[in-house]
C-alpha cells in the first residue's frame, strides 16, 4: 500500500495524512490518512458516529483539523478557511440539504457559482444550467426551491456543488431517503459526472448496493479509525469490516 504521504506533492490528489478531529475528550476522527485522485469514486462508509461526516467537515475547512495534514494538487491546505478551501477546486454537499428556500432552484445554483470566485453573472448562469442539465432537473430552474420534493432538493445540492466547478466532490449521503428509481438515477449521475468531468467524487452513503456499485475503493471507518481499504470486494470480505456492521446491527436490534 502506498503511503498518502508519499503523494502529497501530487497534481490531481487530495491528500489526508495523520487527520485527528477531538471534541473534548472524544476522538471522533482518529489519525486518518487517505488519498484520493481525479477521475475516481472512493466510498467512505462506517457505521453511525465513525467519524465520516467530521472528516468531511475537516477536509472542507468547516471543523477546524485538531492534528494532521491535508494536501491538494500538492499544496497543504490544512487550517485554510472553507471560502479558500473551495477555490482549489473542493465542493461538498450535506447530510441535511440546505438551500435558500425563497430563490428558485437556478438561483440557488448561480449563486453557489459566483460563490467559488471571481467570474460574471453571465458566465454563474450559464453554469448553473449546465450543472443542472447534468443532474437532469433543468426544467425545473423557475421553481421555488421551497416547493421540490426531497429526491429533488439532494440533486439541486449536487447541481450547486458542480457550479463551482470542482476537482473534487464531497458528497454526504446523496442517497438518504431517495426511492430505489432515485437512487438508480444518481448512480448513473454519478457515473456519468466521473466520466465527463473528469473530477474526483467521495461519497458517503450508508446504502451499501449504491457503494459497492458505485465506488473503485472505499475506506471503511470505525471509531474514528480506518479498518479497512480497498476494492468494493476486498472491503466486503474485510473480517473487521463485517464485524463493525454486525456490531452495529446487533446494538441497534
Ligand atoms: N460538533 C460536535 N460536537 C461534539 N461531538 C460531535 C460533534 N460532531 C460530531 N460529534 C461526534 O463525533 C462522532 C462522529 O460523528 P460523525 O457525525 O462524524 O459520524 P458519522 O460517521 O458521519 O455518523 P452518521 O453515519 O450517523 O452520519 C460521534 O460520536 C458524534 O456524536
Amino acid at each position: 500500500m502506498t503511503s498518502p504521504a508519499d503523494g502529497r506533492g501530487a497534481t490531481g490528489s487530495l491528500v489526508a495524512i495523520g487527520v485527528v478531529k477531538t471534541f473534548a475528550a472524544l476522538r471522533a476522527v482518529d489519525g486518518v490518512s487517505l488519498t484520493f485522485n481525479r477521475g475516481e469514486i472512493l466510498g467512505l462508509i462506517g457505521p453511525n458516529g465513525s467519524g465520516k461526516t467530521t472528516l468531511i467537515n475537516v477536509l472542507t475547512g468547516m471543523l477546524h483539523i485538531t492534528a494532521g495534514e491535508v494536501w491538494v494538487n500538492g499544496t497543504n491546505i490544512t487550517g485554510w478557511a472553507p471560502h479558500r478551501i473551495a477555490r482549489v477546486g473542493l465542493a461538498r454537499t450535506f447530510q441535511v440539504v440546505r438551500l435558500f428556500h425563497e430563490f428558485s432552484v437556478l438561483e440557488n445554483v448561480e449563486v453557489a457559482a459566483l460563490s467559488s470566485g471571481r467570474i460574471p453573472r453571465r458566465e454563474a448562469t450559464a453554469r448553473a444550467w449546465e450543472a443542472l442539465e447534468r443532474v437532469g432537473i433543468a426544467h425545473l430552474a423557475p421553481w421555488p426551491a421551497a416547493a421540490l420534493p426531497q429526491g429533488e432538493e439532494r440533486r439541486v445540492e449536487i447541481a450547486r456543488a458542480l457550479a463551482t466547478a470542482p476537482e473534487f466532490l464531497l458528497l454526504d449521503e446523496p442517497g438518504a431517503g431517495l426511492t430505489e428509481p432515485e437512487v438508480e438515477t444518481l448512480l448513473a449521475t454519478l457515473s456519468t459526472i466521473r466520466r465527463d468531468l473528469g473530477c474526483g467524487i467521495l461519497i458517503v452513503d450508508h446504502d451499501m448496493r449504491l457503494i459497492m456499485r458505485l465506488c473503485d475503493r472505499i475506506h471503511v471507518l470505525n471509531y474514528g479509525r480506518t479498518i479497512a481499504e480497498g476494492t468494493p470486494d476486498e472491503v466486503r470480505r474485510e473480517p473487521a469490516v463485517i464485524e463493525a456492521y454486525l456490531g452495529a446491527s446487533a446494538e441497534a436490534g
